[in-house]
Formats: C-alpha cells, sequence, structure tokens
C-alpha cells in the first residue's frame, strides 16, 4: 500500500519529533486519562443528582447514605491518580512522588469538603433554569436534560479544581463539556449562583471573566477579550469582562474587555458589541454607543 514510499514518510514524521520537545513525553510521566476523567464527572453528577443518571436510587436495597459513601470513596481514588498524574507531569522542579501524593490527597480533601456547596449551588442554577424558561416543564426535566445546566455543573467541579491549582484537569473538563454541549466556559471564571443559559450553543466565557447572582445568557454570547495579540504574556492578566447581578445578555452578543463593567440589573440587547462598561440599570441596543437607562418596572 505504502510502496516506496513508507520510509520517507516515517523519517519526515521522526524529523518533526525532533524539532519540538514537546513530542517526547517527559520520561516516567505520563498525561491524565481523558475517558477516566468524562467517567469521573459522570460518577459525580451521580452523587449529586442520584437516579438521574445511573439505576442507583431504583433499587429498594441501596440507601443514600451507602450508595453516596461508596461512591465517593471510588471517585476519590479515582481523582487522587489523575491528580498525581497532571501534577507530576507538569512538575518543574524534580520533586519526588512522595510528596506529589501528599498534595495530592491534599487538593482531594479540599475539593470533597466543597462538594455540598457545588450541589447547593448548582440547585440555585436549576431553580434559575426552570424560573427562566418557560419551556421548561419541571426543574427534573432541567437536570436530566437541559446542555445548559450540564455545561454549569463541569464547570463548577472545573472552576473548584482550578481553584486548588491543579494543573491539565479543568481544561479537560471544561472541554469535554465544551464538545458535548457547545458551551465552552473557561474553569478560572468566577460565576455566582441562580446562573442561567438557555440554548446555549456557541456560549463563551474566557477564563477571566467575573460573574454575579442571577445573571441570564442565551446563545452565542462572547465575554471575551479585546485582543490577544500579547499572547502568553497576556496569561494572568484580566482580559474578559465583569457582569454584575440580575444582567441579561441575549443572543450572539459580544461583551469584551478585561476592564469592561456591565452594571447591575443591565440588558445588553441580541448582537450588540460592547468593548465599554455600561452603569447600572442600562439597556445597551445593538451599536455599543447606544446606551439608556432601564426605567423602574420596565421588562428585560
Ligand atoms: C474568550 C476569549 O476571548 O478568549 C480569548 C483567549 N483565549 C483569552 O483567554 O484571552
Amino acid at each position: 500500500m505504502f510502496g516506496d514510499n513508507l520510509d520517507r514518510i516515517v523519517a519526515a514524521i521522526e524529523r518533526n519529533y525532533e524539532a519540538d520537545e514537546i513530542f517526547f513525553t517527559k520520561p516516567g510521566r505520563q498525561f491524565p486519562n481523558r475517558a477516566i476523567i468524562k467517567q469521573m464527572l459522570k460518577d459525580i453528577r451521580r452523587v449529586l443528582f442520584p437516579g438521574y443518571f445511573g439505576e442507583e436510587m431504583l433499587s429498594p436495597y441501596t440507601t443514600p447514605t451507602y450508595f453516596i459513601g461508596d461512591m465517593l470513596m471510588n471517585i476519590e481514588r479515582v481523582l487522587r491518580q489523575q491528580v498525581v498524574l497532571a501534577l507530576k507531569y507538569t512538575d518543574e522542579q524534580g520533586r519526588c512522588t512522595a510528596d506529589i501524593e501528599i498534595q495530592a490527597a491534599d487538593i482531594c480533601t479540599r475539593f470533597f469538603d466543597q462538594l455540598p456547596d457545588i450541589q447547593r449551588t448548582l440547585l440555585t442554577d436549576v431553580q434559575a433554569l426552570f424560573d427562566g424558561d418557560p419551556a421548561a416543564e419541571s426543574k427534573e426535566e432541567v437536570i436530566f436534560a437541559y446542555p445548559g445546566l450540564y455545561a454549569i455543573y463541569v464547570y463548577r467541579i472545573a472552576h473548584v479544581l482550578h481553584q486548588l491549582q491543579v494543573p491539565l484537569l479543568p481544561r479537560t473538563m471544561t472541554e469535554l463539556a465544551h464538545s458535548g454541549t457547545g458551551i465552552d466556559i473557561g474553569a478560572g471564571a468566577d460565576i455566582g449562583e441562580y446562573f442561567f443559559i438557555d440554548h446555549g450553543t456557541g456560549v463563551v466565557i474566557g477564563e477571566t471573566t467575573k460573574i454575579g447572582k442571577n445573571v441570564k445568557l442565551y446563545q452565542g454570547v462572547t465575554l471575551g477579550a479585546l485582543s490577544t495579540r500579547g499572547g502568553q504574556r497576556l496569561s494572568g492578566v484580566k482580559r474578559h469582562p465583569t457582569i454584575e447581578d440580575n444582567v441579561t445578555i441575549y443572543s450572539n452578543a459580544s461583551v469584551l474587555g478585561g476592564e469592561t463593567v456591565i452594571g447591575e440589573g443591565s440588558v445588553i440587547a441580541g448582537s450588540a458589541f460592547v468593548t465599554a462598561s455600561v452603569p447600572p440599570h442600562s439597556r445597551v441596543s445593538v451599536k455599543s454607543q447606544e446606551v439608556s437607562l432601564r426605567q423602574p418596572g420596565e421588562r428585560d
């Protein structure tokens, strides 16, 4: 099939390997496993919303106490292994495995301590989706089927791991959700409770975005950076906007820039392009310059 070409192709690929050190996985190190991370997200979701994504609560012989305990012990073991792999892979100080394992165990302790709070926050997101979408038949339907809730769930798990400075895993998680839903939420974004994303396809929320409570986004909204020409020099710099409490942003609007603040209670029209701050209770029309104050009692 290859004829005489095989040797030539092999040699060319080998030369490409030699041109960049990223091709040579570091000796004794191994990447975390994407399939295992995906399964772990499923298992955590089964604990937070039992019965929705597995058979667990249907058996009369299973009490929640044993189910939760058993699941958490298994998830902890898997998470700890993946955190060890991620820490080892990215380690630049040549730390010994024992030290890395201690750090991973500590990260897991802190992560699981926060799990009940993540669950409570997710319930506020479920409520926001149900309250905000007249097409939702029930909160159960939101949990079972809504892509917005799934993306928010994965984000809330990934965000805690990001705060605990776990490398590789948070991004892997949010990209798994992105590929399944079309909703891209950076794990570093800081998002308050009662968060609502309806439909969701094409929503992008950059990693330094700050979002208050009770914020609503529709499909195609970008909360992005103004310019990324600075490349890695902008790493860690606030590049994405701040959205205060009770803001609604309609479909395909772009709000860009690290210093851009959308004041509390504002409404941004669909397809608006906003690169400057607007005061609380603004109504922003398609051209970002056209900003007027919302009248008291005026509807979104
Ligand atoms: C959402 C967005 O504008 O991202 C651009 C780039 N990935 C950054 O983080 O700056």
